[in-house]
């Protein structure tokens, strides 16, 4: 099987996990910021998470290196763009990308100058390559909570313009949604789609009320619904997309190893279920390892695989014209 050609969706992909390292090198230069090192190979090593991490917080850190380049408009537009043509250039037909605009503030920037900068470089990728997406705001959940009307605000007038949803993310403490449901509310009247990672660290309940009192259409990674059947009943009975992430879950020890990943049993189970990266520096992965990684594990044919594809175009917060063509590549 030719995993490269395969048409793929990314609906899972953190912007500032997914630098290329040169780019950070590149930018620290223009920018003088002195960086630990001048080496690539260097660099890379110091984004990439351990194989398996003692937690999710430990894999959290990496992303201090990237963040610390993107604080200028013009960085976040390049990395932005960057990250489309890595994703065409391995048939990526789709993206999603997500981001926290409150991280990107440690120079100034407005989030409206934040957003459209990220935007910006996505629309330059979609007229030079055969891609589309579209982007996902990132609320920081340990973060203080006073701006966060203001990123929804500055987000709404991009919706349908390039933002799509709201997420909630960072580390994953048990009953996390109950002090989020005032702004869950308000982007979903302002017209955001909504997921948020749940499951991936925490407990089941997690995703119980990330459906329940958050109105998640889709959850990150999900996996922890193994051991709470409320939560695995309320993913079937509303068709919540799981967009599992399997080199990241072996990372932050979602799971242990990738054959105890429960994927495999979603999808016999006819659970919405995706193929994400993540982070593409971070998880050190790309479209194609995660698709072969999960194919070849659990021996997938390429009909599974098309059924998957086509689970991911059924998520995907996109118009019906954009799926129309997304169909168009699917067998
Ligand atoms: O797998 C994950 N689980 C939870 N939070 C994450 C994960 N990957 C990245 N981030 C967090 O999302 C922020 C915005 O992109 C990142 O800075 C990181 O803190
Ligand atoms: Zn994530």
């Amino acid at each position: 099987m030719n995993y490269l050609s395969l048409p793929k969706i990314d609906l899972h992909c953190h912007l500032d996990g997914s630098v290329r390292p040169q780019t950070i090198i590149d930018l620290a230069a223009s920018q003088n910021l002195s960086l630990p090192s001048q080496d690539i190979n260097e660099i890379n090593a110091l984004m990439i998470a351990p194989e398996t991490c003692p937690n999710l917080e430990e894999y959290l850190m990496r992303f201090e290196l990237p963040l610390s380049v993107m604080q200028t408009a013009d960085a976040i537009e390049r990395i932005s763009f960057e990250l489309f043509e890595d994703a065409a250039l391995e048939n990526v037909k789709y993206l999603e990308v997500r981001f926290g605009p409150q991280l990107h503030q440690q120079q100034g920037l407005s989030f409206d100058d934040i957003i459209a900068a990220a935007v910006a470089g996505m629309q330059r990728a979609e007229q030079k390559y055969d891609i589309k997406g579209n982007y996902i705001l990132s609320i920081l959940r340990t973060f203080p909570k006073d701006n966060i009307y203001a990123v929804i605000d500055a987000g709404a007038a991009f919706l349908n313009k390039g933002v799509a949803a709201f997420d909630l993310a960072g580390a994953e403490l048990p009953g996390f949604c109950e002090a989020f449901i005032p702004y869950a509310e308000y982007a979903k009247q302002k017209g955001y789609k909504i997921t948020i990672h749940a499951g991936e660290q925490g407990v089941g309940q997690n995703v119980f009320d990330a459906i329940t009192l958050l109105h998640a259409q889709r959850v990150g990674h999900g996996i922890h619904i193994t051991s709470h059947e409320g939560a695995y009943q309320q993913v079937k009975l509303h068709n919540v997309g799981l967009e599992t992430c399997p080199s990241s879950n072996i990372q932050t020890k979602a799971v242990e190893v990738l054959s105890d990943h429960p994927i495999k049993a979603f999808y016999d189970d006819n659970l919405p279920t995706t193929i994400n990266t993540d982070n593409r520096t971070v998880s050190n992965t790309t479209m194609t390892d995660e698709v072969r990684k999960i194919m070849q594990t659990f021996d997938l044919s390429e009909a599974d695989y098309y059924n998957i594809y086509r689970t991911s175009i059924d998520q995907a917060f996109t118009s019906n014209d954009v799926k129309q063509h997304l169909l168009s590549f699917a067998k």
